[in-house]
């Protein structure tokens, strides 16, 4: 039976009788230097390769002054040299993003693969128990292609037989600190590999003013802040329904009023009702003049308006049966918003039973068969527990902003979102920082996706106000 091992291992096999009278050593076949020197060449040639395919432009960059100052000596190479280094300063002058998408996100990429990932991969996959170091062999995870984007490094790399993606999701703080990263965050892709993120800076670190009011009247998706790839984040609201869930003070108003500026167009057109239900008196009775009649504040006037959504649903629900299955919005059948700011007033914490009951049978009601026929719900609430929030599932988009302990971030997005990364229980409290920060999930996508809210001012709902009340159908 051969086996293959390295270094001084097998001088160090001996098998012996119980009583060590008989000493077995088994024969050892040394491998020919020359073998050894193949199977080495070819591997710094396959590295070559694959260094030239995955990072050309760093390549380039490295061997084109190594070559030229070899061929025609080192003061030919500079002056050869020096043009291009100013072709390539102007350039990334006077247009900083192609620069960076052509060159500068490249060359950074495979200088953080060698001075960062490969450099450190060994000890930290070993020390974070990822990888193995076995009888003087190593058995690691490998380390894939390396890309840079303006926020954050993204590593991709093959599994061990035998490992699972909740193995590295267990491991997100270690990998962090090893590879010198505020974070981690572990994406399946396929065939066993995984996609590391490590961002290097946090573009949501600052509060974002509030966007424009769409010219355009639109029902969504709306924009109502940013990703933290630096792309708008787009909040669907016609065709769904979404739950805001944050401690206090997380931000929850600014995603609430983010979403009624943006459809303030397409409500002066006529296309979207927004009804509101502010039983803290606090949020929307800011903008109270936006909503019309159809705003409440006092719990028995919250379940006669939401009776009243219940309604408008159910006359549409009849009058569309057998004819469409989806809903457009028209003048006549608007999308119609049913916002709720702290829903759990409604329903956990109200006090008088045949009220809750009303209340939380509409809820249930309006979410289980409002889409369709264009009737969406908006609901924030501080605690997200099922004792609170019975219905949490009932909604098929949720947001967490930042909550007050690790459990509930899965309460919210479901199972295995922190452990994927959505770290809402570590979000700043201080506003600032933190505020309107959270996570979402999309339908589509098991990862979590970091935001932050666009913050709507009081000048801002004082403007809106001033150019859109009265307009209410
Ligand atoms: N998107 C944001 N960006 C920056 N700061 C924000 C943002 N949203 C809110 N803030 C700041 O945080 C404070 C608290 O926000 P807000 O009242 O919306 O939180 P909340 O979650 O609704 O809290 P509560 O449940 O207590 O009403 C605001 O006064 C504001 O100063």
């Amino acid at each position: 039976m051969f086996k293959k091992m390295p270094g001084e291992e097998p001088h160090r096999i001996v098998s012996t009788t119980p009583d060590t009278a008989v000493v077995f050593r088994p024969a050892v076949v040394r491998t020919p230097a020359i073998v050894t020197l193949v199977i080495f060449g070819s591997r710094a040639v396959a590295s070559l390769i694959r260094s030239v395919w995955r990072h050309p432009v760093a390549v380039l960059v490295a061997a084109v002054p190594c070559v030229l100052s070899v061929l025609y000596g080192w003061r030919v190479a500079l002056l050869l040299v020096l043009p291009v280094l100013a072709g390539l300063v102007s350039w990334a002058m006077v247009d900083r993003s192609s620069f960076a998408r052509w060159m500068g996100w490249r060359l950074l990429a495979w200088w953080r693969l060698v001075w960062v990932y490969r450099r450190h991969w060994q000890p930290v996959m070993v020390i974070s128990g990822l990888g193995k170091h076995v009888h003087g062999r190593d058995y690691l995870p490998k380390l894939g292609k390396v890309s840079c984007t303006s926020w954050a490094d993204l590593v991709t790399v093959r599994m061990l037989n035998g490992q699972a993606v909740k193995d590295w999701a267990d491991r997100t703080d270690n990998l962090a600190r090893g590879f010198g990263a505020s974070s981690c965050r572990v994406s399946v892709l396929k065939g066993g590999r995984l996609r590391l993120t490590f961002p290097r800076c946090d573009p949501l670190a600052v509060p974002l003013p509030a966007v424009p009011i769409p010219e355009t009247p639109t029902v969504g998706p709306i924009e109502v802040g940013k990703q933290e790839d630096g792309r708008p984040w787009l909040l669907k609201v016609h065709g769904t329904h979404v739950l805001v869930a944050g401690a206090t003070g997380a931000g929850k108003g600014s995603i609430i009023w983010s979403t009624i500026r943006g459809l303030l167009p397409a409500v002066r057109a006529g296309l979207v009702a927004i009804w509101a239900l502010d039983p803290k008196l606090m949020e929307l009775s800011f903008g109270r003049a936006l909503f019309g009649a159809r705003y409440a504040a006092d719990p028995a006037d919250c379940a006669d308006l939401l009776d009243d959504a219940v309604k408008v649903m159910q006359a549409r629900a009849a009058r569309f049966a057998g004819h469409q299955r989806s809903h457009t919005p028209t003048v006549d059948d608007p999308f119609v918003l049913v916002l709720v700011d702290e829903v759990a007033f409604l329903t956990a914490y109200q006090s008088d039973k045949e009220l809750r009951r009303r209340i939380s049978a509409a809820l249930a009601t309006l979410t289980t068969q409002g889409r369709a026929v264009g009737v969406g719900v908006m609901a924030a609430l501080q605690d997200p527990r099922k004792e609170v929030m019975n219905i949490r599932n009932l909604f098929p988009d949720k947001i967490a902003l930042r909550l007050d302990e690790s459990e509930q971030v899965d309460m919210v997005l479901g199972d295995g979102a922190r452990d994927r990364g959505a770290l809402a229980d570590q979000i700043s409290p201080r506003p600032e920082l933190g505020a309107g920060v959270g996570y979402v999930r999309l339908e589509t996508s098991p990862d979590p996706i970091r935001v932050r809210a666009t913050y709507v001012s009081d000048d801002d709902i004082r403007d809106m106000v001033g150019d859109f009340a009265g307009e209410v159908a």
